[in-house]
């Protein structure tokens, strides 16, 4: 059997047995992750795959049949093969959280392990984190203007394959989804599973309102009827609302019942289906819509006085619409000569893309009174800020920009936490329905404007004053080598 080892970029293997050979491959180093920009122009990115991490990590190893495969491409010499057949992840880990609501540049997780470790996991690690963290965000811009309705997600037929339908079902939850129709998702992270019925069902019966006394006969308490499959309002909601008038007289009309529509002006059909509802006494049924929709069009159907109160969202939140992936990197810090570490910088012309050198953490500041996040401080590893201190800010982007937090006004947070020592498991894994807590109270920390669709507010993220002298004095002696 081949394992999740080979899932990565050819690269990362011959370095690793380049460094083998070299006698490097067990230098201890330390590298971050963390993205450049929001995706979807958004305010903020929701963290989301720690836990699919931790599997991998966890159970990363080379299996005989990985070693055969390798040997048989004729680059691997037969010394670092047999090198790879006791190799395991031995290093320290540290994440913010699933959950946590995080910005451009901030340290989302840190490993610390010998450089052939650090290789290895980069790619998968990266491709497991970007993904899940974009779907979460995607989903959690939808949650913010779906306000209290119903969200479904639908996207499993969409997806781009098994693994980003299964996770990012996951992910739609921590983004604040409700449920899924994804019956494997549900099944493996004990996630809601929600789901209505297809125009096919209504295609199968002589007529639709058979179709829907049949279905109605079968779910009484999954009474949601597809309405669009001929006419929505001549036939489908008539037909919907003789079903349920049937079910009230016989006593069996569900506490949560109502109608799908999947095409046409969503609009005007759902403002006409609560009006002929509340004209037939059921006022309280439940209008859910779906056909490729999105936060804009959810947020442009609300502004149109929609009556819709559930929604299936599929296309556009499995694969991302807007933002094809999360631009996470992976970029060595520093690394030890012995038992010294020497940070390390990745230089580049564009001052946005020099890396922050040394072991750092992010120091969340909060608002006491509101309980809303303030700033966010990446600072050095141990670094304190003293809350009983006023604190002075001064913008990384524009120094010219400064500002004071009066002492005791603020409560500050850090954000990473230990998930691997020494290569075994510390993290006491929360449950999804914590994570979710976790991530609705993170988003309430954050104030609307940084959660709007359209032009948000950028959260004030700057570096301690500790990480920019490390950062100026690495800057300067990388430059000698120039000279
Ligand atoms: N009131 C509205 N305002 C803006 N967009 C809407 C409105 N109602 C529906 N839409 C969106 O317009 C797009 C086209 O919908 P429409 O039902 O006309 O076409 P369709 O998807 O091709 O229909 P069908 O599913 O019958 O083939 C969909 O993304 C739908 O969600
Ligand atoms: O529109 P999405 O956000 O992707 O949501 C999932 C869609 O999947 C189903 O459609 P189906 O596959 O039957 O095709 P359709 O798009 O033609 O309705 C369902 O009726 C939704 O329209
Ligand atoms: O249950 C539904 O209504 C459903 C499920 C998947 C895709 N579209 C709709």
């Amino acid at each position: 059997m081949y394992t999740n080892a080979l899932l990565t970029d050819l690269y990362q293997l011959t370095m690793m047995q380049g460094l083998f050979l070299e006698g490097k491959h067990e230098q201890y180093c330390v590298f971050d992750r963390y993205y450049r920009s929001n995706p979807f122009n958004g305010g903020y990115t929701v963290v989301a795959g720690l836990e699919h991490l931790i599997d991998y990590v966890s159970r990363i190893h080379f299996s005989d049949d990985d070693i055969d495969y390798l040997k048989k491409t004729g680059i691997f010499c037969d010394e670092f093969l047999e090198y790879l057949r006791t190799w395991s992840f031995t290093g320290d880990i540290y994440a913010m959280p699933e959950g946590t609501v995080a910005f451009p540049q901030e340290v989302l997780l840190r490993v610390h392990a010998k450089k052939d470790e650090c290789l290895l996991l980069e790619t998968c690690m990266s491709m497991i984190m970007n993904h899940e963290s974009l779907i979460a965000t995607k989903a959690r811009r939808v949650r913010t203007v779906a306000g209290k309705d119903a969200l479904m997600e639908f996207g499993l037929r969409r997806a781009q394959g098994e693994s980003a339908g299964v996770y990012g079902a996951r992910s739609a939850m921590i983004g604040g989804f409700n449920g899924t129709s994804n019956v494997l998702a549900g099944a493996l992270f004990h996630i809601p599973i929600l789901g209505t019925m297809a125009h096919s069902w209504v295609m199968s019966f002589p007529t639709e309102l058979e179709a829907f006394r049949a279905y109605a006969r079968q779910y009484p308490n999954n009474l949601i009827l597809l309405v669009d499959t001929y006419n929505t309002l001549k036939q489908g909601v008539p037909d919907a609302i003789t079903v349920f008038q049937e079910m009230k007289e016989a006593g069996t009309l569900p506490k949560s019942y109502g109608i799908r529509l999947d095409s046409g002006d969503l609009a005007y059909l759902s403002k006409e289906a609560r009006r002929m509802f509340e004209e037939a006494g059921f006022g309280d049924a439940v209008i859910a819509a779906s056909n490729d929709l999105d936060e804009t069009l959810i947020s442009e159907l609300k502004i149109q006085g929609c009556a819709i109160n559930s929604w299936g969202v599929g296309t556009n939140l499995i694969t991302a619409k807007g933002s094809p992936s999360l631009g996470g990197v992976f970029k060595l810090v520093g690394q030890y000569d012995g038992d010294v570490f020497v940070p390390k910088i990745k230089m580049s012309d564009n001052a946005e893309k020099i890396s922050n050198p040394g072991i750092k953490n992010v120091l969340r500041i909060y608002d006491k009174k509101t309980g809303k996040m303030k700033a966010d401080i990446i600072a050095l590893e141990g670094e304190t800020i003293d809350p009983t201190q006023d604190l002075h800010l001064t913008s990384d982007k524009a120094p010219w920009r400064s500002r004071l937090i009066p002492a005791n006004s603020f409560e500050v947070k850090t954000m990473l936490r230990p998930i691997f020592l020494k290569g075994k498991l510390v993290y006491d894994l929360p449950s999804l329905s914590d994570i979710i807590a976790y991530a609705d109270e993170q988003m309430d920390s954050l104030w609307p404007e940084y959660q709007r669709l359209v032009n948000p507010e950028e959260m004030w993220v700057q570096r301690s004053a500790k990480v920019s002298a490390l950062r100026e004095k690495v800057l300067k002696e990388e430059s000698l080598h120039f000279f």
